[in-house]
């Protein structure tokens, strides 16, 4: 597989906040950013092309993205595509992502998790894929799982109590929030990602959780609160999240880390940003 530690790199879909803000970024490091972009049906028809820092980005129909590929793949040897796009959508994106053999690094939470990890494995494929991009909550996510495999069983008899708060369009609950949890459970804490209160109302967003007005349409705010069961002690967690230069920073250090690894021809195939943290490779 060709491969270069400076590798074209295709966001889909660049029409939206994610997409967007990532293609920026990958512009803003000097590397070179793919002016073509996989997006939505309704999008490809009524927009056409979007501007990413000056560069117009062709937007491809869902049904036209086969043939894309094909060419995209013979002008761009080395290819890593990004994927930021919808839970609705992204099991069929790895999918075809794994089937045409081409480095990705998921962002998109949601959808049938198992089956993506399954679908990514079975291309062989070289991935990252992580709920996170934020170099700092990675780092948080990373202590929490290290102090779970340390002192497993530590909070055993807490109960635990989660709210995670983003922008009204958000339809699936966080996926940071469930890969939290899932390190809590093993320090004894465990709920159920059904038991995560989600906030999508501006009112409690800017009165209650103390959400900036002008990040009402774009932040991530996430509180775990850990309570021993006579009550007389409590551990807070709290993230909060305002914009989205955070990730998409962490998404560009993810794409060159996968280039590398398909360069050094990796025998691990599948990472997740912990993996990426831990290899020194986020700025
Ligand atoms: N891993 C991380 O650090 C972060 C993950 N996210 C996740 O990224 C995802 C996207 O979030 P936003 O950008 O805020 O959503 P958004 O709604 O602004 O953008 C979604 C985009 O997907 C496009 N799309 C729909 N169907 C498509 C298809 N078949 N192929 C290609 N593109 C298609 C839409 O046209 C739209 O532009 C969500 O799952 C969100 O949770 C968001 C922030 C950080
Ligand atoms: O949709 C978002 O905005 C975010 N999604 C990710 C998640 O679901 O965990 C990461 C962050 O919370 C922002």
């Amino acid at each position: 597989m060709a491969a270069s530690s400076s590798p074209p790199i295709m966001v889909n879909s660049c029409t939206g906040k994610m997409g967007h803000a990532t293609a920026e970024a990958v512009v803003r490091a000097g590397l070179q950013l793919v002016p073509v972009s996989f997006t939505g049906a309704s999008e490809a028809v009524a927009v056409g092309n979007v501007g990413v820092s000056g560069i117009p980005v062709e937007l491809v129909h869902p049904d036209e993205r086969q043939s894309a590929m094909q060419n995209l793949k013979a002008q761009y040897p080395g290819l890593v595509l990004i994927d930021f796009t919808l839970p609705s959508v992204v099991n069929d994106n790895v999918a075809f992502y794994a089937r045409n053999g081409i480095p990705f690094v998921v962002g998109t939470t949601g959808g049938d998790r198992e089956q993506l990890m399954q679908d990514a494995r079975a291309g062989n494929s070289y991935a990252v894929i992580a709920p996170q991009m934020g170099k700092q909550v990675v780092a948080f996510q990373a202590t929490l799982e290290l102090m779970a495999q340390q002192f497993p069983g530590a909070f055993a008899g807490y109960k635990l109590e989660v709210t995670e708060s983003h922008q009204r369009q958000k339809a699936d609950t966080s996926g940071t929030a469930k890969a939290v949890i899932a390190s809590i459970a093993k320090l004894g804490a465990p709920i159920s990602e059904d038991d995560i209160v989600k906030v999508r109302d501006a009112s409690t967003q800017t009165e209650r959780l103390g959400v900036p007005e002008e990040h009402l349409g774009g932040h991530a705010f996430h509180t775990y609160r850990l309570t021993s069961g006579d009550g007389d002690v409590e551990f807070v967690f709290q993230h909060n999240v305002c914009g989205r230069s955070i990730y998409a920073e962490g998404t560009v250090d993810a794409a060159l880390f996968l280039a590398k690894k398909v360069a050094e021809g990796s025998e691990q195939r599948i990472f997740d940003m912990i993996d990426v943290l831990k290899a020194g490779a986020m700025r």
